[in-house]
């Protein structure tokens, strides 16, 4: 009836409906019928392919709230589009992926029915989002063993191993890893070395690992959590940096951690980049640096 109906609060829900084990498509309804129980006019979109998501969100202007649901690599993408689209709107998460690390951060239930509460009653909390080049990352970029398997293992074999795929991939490589010699200029000096692996992250959990570097990440503070660590000289050394690993205690001789809200990485070599568990593109430098707060999230924490 014109004129008699309230005005509604607007809302996009992007889904990915290839993520996990597609398991959202069982909770469409209730997640529908839930979030236009609290008060939202829903706007649904699946996305057909990669980066679709990002051009959608040009239109993130035009609503109240973004949910994403998918895994990792969709919610890079809303907010990959929210930024471009310089838009401010507040994002929920449904995580469906593979192994959500940054919803186990964020502190988001992997479980639909309660990762949708949140959408409806969670507290927006701000955080940080790492500028990559031109690209943009939630909770990490790496370079080095364990981070090609995030986008070479095939999909049937992650969901068959669940959280740990990227790190057993990871482990078993080790031996025969390729090692870049990088020149890093951060915020407190620069440092030089051979390293076979690099990670840049805003998480506490990486590769499906709750912890897996030992850092306690604070989401809002501005600065990256670094670790690098450097290539070894022989099997003593490789078996010694396992250990450590399985062990969660770093030697400062093979492990380096360091904050900081802004680097550069240089190499001669071309080095292979993951961004949020994706492909971020092979380079030979590039400009990382922090945007404060620049996303709002729905979450438990504040
Ligand atoms: N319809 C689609 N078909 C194929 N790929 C898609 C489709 N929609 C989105 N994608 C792409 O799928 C990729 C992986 O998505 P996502 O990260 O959401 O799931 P996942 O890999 O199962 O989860 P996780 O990253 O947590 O392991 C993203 O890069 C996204 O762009």
């Amino acid at each position: 009836m014109k004129g008699s109906a309230s005005v509604r609060k607007k809302l996009l829900l992007i889904i990915n409906p290839t993520s996990g084990r597609g398991i959202i498509k069982d909770y469409l309804l209730l997640i529908i019928s839930q979030l236009s129980l609290a008060g939202y006019e829903v706007v649904v979109y699946p996305t057909k392919a990669k980066y679709d998501a990002v051009e959608k969100m040009k239109e993130a202007r035009n609503y109240d709230l973004v949910v994403a649901s998918g895994g990792d690599g969709t919610l890079n993408e809303v907010i990959t589009g929210l930024i471009q689209a310089n838009a401010n709107t507040p994002i929920a998460y449904i995580p469906t992926g593979t192994t959500n690390d940054f919803a186990t951060t964020l502190g988001i239930p992997k479980n639909i029915p309660k990762a949708l509460d949140l959408c409806i009653q969670g507290k927006q909390m701000p955080i940080d989002i790492g500028q990559f080049g031109s690209r943009y990352f939630t909770y990490v970029a790496a370079f080095g063993a364990f981070t090609d398997v995030a986008y070479e293992t095939p999909q049937p074999r992650k969901n068959m191993l669940g959280g740990l795929a990227y790190l057993i991939e990871g482990l078993l490589k080790l031996p025969t890893i390729q090692s870049y010699k990088c020149k890093i200029t951060h915020r407190d000096g620069v440092i030089e070395g051979d390293y076979i692996f690099g990670m840049i992250s805003n998480s506490d959990s990486v590769a499906g690992i709750k912890n897996a570097f030992g850092n306690q990440a604070d989401l809002s503070d501005g600065l990256f959590e670094v670790t690098l660590i450097r290539a070894p000289k022989n099997l003593i050394d490789i078996h010694r940096i396992l250990n450590d690993f399985l062990n969660t205690q770093y030697d400062s001789e093979y492990v380096v951690t360091f904050k900081t809200d802004r680097m550069t990485v240089e190499s001669e070599q071309d080095v292979k980049w993951t961004l949020d568990g994706e492909d971020g593109g092979i380079l030979k430098s590039v400009n990382i640096r922090s945007l404060q707060r620049r996303v709002q999230i729905l979450s438990l924490k504040m």
